[in-house]
């Protein structure tokens, strides 16, 4: 069998094109535009990569984007000074503090402090309870859009099975959450699982995002599933290039030949994941503008 190749970026481009049209009704009726924050501290190498594709889908979206890059060292009173600066900002629908945050700081701290109204990562106790009680809720972007991919691909998913690669607060948690309110059933893989390959060759759906480059080899994946992969891992430079490739964390060219449909990295899964922090955005700004939820997204 050779594999779909599932196309991220055309995905990414039909939803952009809805979110365009939210974004300037949104400017009609308030009169500015739609603004998401984006905090940076120190130099996370994928976290880089988020944010050079992020600033332009924002602009190119009819919103605006801010960006504060701050040092590695950055103390925690400082970093959490301007989460609150930002909670309090009128001009700021959306909020993003790119994690992992360096060693130094208290993660969960810092989280904690943004407020839930503006959090599109989905990642305060408030949403992330939310979530598991099937409420409303604003939901991490990147699992988010892994859902959606599959529900356009497959429609129903009641009944799959499906295993998650990794436990993170902004993946797999999440992820699995989603895929449990589409009725598959759920298994979650990470460091610790003692036998991937085993739990993997049951998978009618892989979703993996655990930043090791190829963890994944295509004969631990059974011939019909369907791989999402998440992984954004930048590999070192070979000679005569400048900077190292971005490769997932599936062994794409060995599971290509081998599964019904996958993702590619780049252009599968991370391109849909800006398209879905946009949403979250102006999902974000209509709720608290007091314009309800805008419709089709
Ligand atoms: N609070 C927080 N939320 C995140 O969602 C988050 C984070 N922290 N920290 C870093 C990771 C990484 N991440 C990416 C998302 C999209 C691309 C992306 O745009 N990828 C494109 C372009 C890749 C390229 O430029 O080559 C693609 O895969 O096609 C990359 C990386 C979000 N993350
Ligand atoms: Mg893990």
């Amino acid at each position: 069998m050779t594999a779909v190749q599932i196309d991220g970026k055309a995905f990414a481009a039909k939803l952009r094109e809805k979110i365009g049209e939210k974004a300037a009704a949104f400017t009609d009726k308030t009169g500015r535009k739609a603004g998401l924050a984006v905090v940076l501290v120190g130099e996370d190498p994928a976290s880089q990569v988020y944010v050079r594709s992020k600033g332009k889908a924002t602009v190119a979206a009819g919103m605006e984007s801010f960006e504060y890059r701050l040092p590695a060292d950055t103390p925690q009173d400082e970093l959490v000074a301007l989460v609150r600066k930002l909670n309090a900002d009128d001009a700021v629908d959306g909020i993003l503090v790119q994690l992992p945050l360096p060693k130094n700081l208290d993660e969960k701290a810092v989280i904690a402090e943004i407020d839930p109204d503006k959090d599109v990562d989905g990642i305060t106790p408030t949403n992330a309870g939310r979530l598991v009680l099937g409420m409303d809720a604003l939901v991490s972007c990147t699992p988010l859009g892994c859902t959606m991919i599959l529900k356009d691909m497959l429609g129903d998913l009641s009944g799959m099975d499906a295993v998650v690669v990794g436990r993170s607060i902004l993946f797999g948690k999440p992820m699995a959450q989603l895929l449990l309110a589409e009725n598959c059933t759920v298994t979650m893989a990470h460091s610790r699982t003692r036998n991937l390959p085993e739990v993997l060759r049951r998978a009618d759906i892989v979703v993996a995002a655990v930043g090791v480059p190829f963890l994944i080899k295509g004969d631990w994946l059974k011939s019909g599933a369907i791989v999402l992969d998440g992984g954004i891992n930048r590999l070192d430079p070979e000679p005569g290039e400048e900077k190292g490739r971005i490769v997932g964390d599936v062994a794409f060219d060995e599971a290509v030949g081998h599964v019904r449909a996958i993702t590619p990295v780049p252009g599968g899964v991370g391109a849909t994941t800006i398209a879905v922090l946009l949403r979250n955005t102006i999902v974000a700004a209509y709720r608290n503008a007091g314009l309800g939820d805008p419709e089709g997204l």
